[in-house]
């Protein structure tokens, strides 16, 4: 079995960024949880709508199975992950999975959401802050804040994936 591990985070947290890193450190495939949000979904959070729960249902869906289905060699998927429920869900499919969060204060994130060409709008991150609720003791994973360096962040995710999936 592969190392399973989800970067999560509200938007502008760095989940690509990182995700990809520790991809290549694990010698890994690097999965972007955007590109498997239904056109749908991505249009409303472009027209500066928050996401429901049944909006965001079959893309948790599409996450966990795509865990799932790399299961054997390995995986890092950048998702926000954002409620409790929406980690079980994905767990539902891939229960190893471990969950990487990256937190940050909303005057850090506000600053690295503005992306030229990104379809999320910095108007979304305080509903984004409103709905995340942090990885809980029970939950396998690890909290890190984001005034680190990507290599660093990627760097201690890696190992400790190293460690849980050896
Ligand atoms: N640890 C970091 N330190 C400094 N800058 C960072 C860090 N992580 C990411 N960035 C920069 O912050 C911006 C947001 O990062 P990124 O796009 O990876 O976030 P994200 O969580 O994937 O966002 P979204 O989910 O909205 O696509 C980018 O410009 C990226 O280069
Ligand atoms: O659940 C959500 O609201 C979404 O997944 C968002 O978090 C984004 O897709 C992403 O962060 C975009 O920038």
């Amino acid at each position: 079995m592969g190392p399973l591990v989800v970067v999560m985070g509200v938007s502008g947290s760095g989940k690509s960024t990182v995700g990809a890193l520790v991809a290549e450190q694990l010698g890994v495939v690097f999965v972007d949880g955007d590109a498997l949000h239904p056109a749908a979904n991505v249009a409303k959070m472009a027209s500066g709508i928050p996401l429901t729960d049944a909006d965001r249902e079959p893309w948790l869906d599409a996450v966990g199975l795509t865990l799932a289905e790399a299961a054997a060699d390995g995986l890092v998927l950048a998702c926000s992950a954002l409620k409790r429920v929406y980690r079980d869900r994905i767990r539902s499919h891939a229960p190893a999975t471990l969950f990487a969060e990256l937190d940050g204060t909303e005057e850090e994130l506000a600053a690295r959401m503005v992306r030229p060409g990104h379809f999320m709008p910095p108007s979304l991150l305080a509903s984004q802050l409103a709905t995340l609720q942090p990885l809980q003791d029970d939950e396998p994973g690890l909290r890190l804040s984001i005034a680190e360096t990507p290599d660093a962040l990627a760097a201690t995710i890696a190992d400790r994936a190293r460690a849980e999936f050896r």
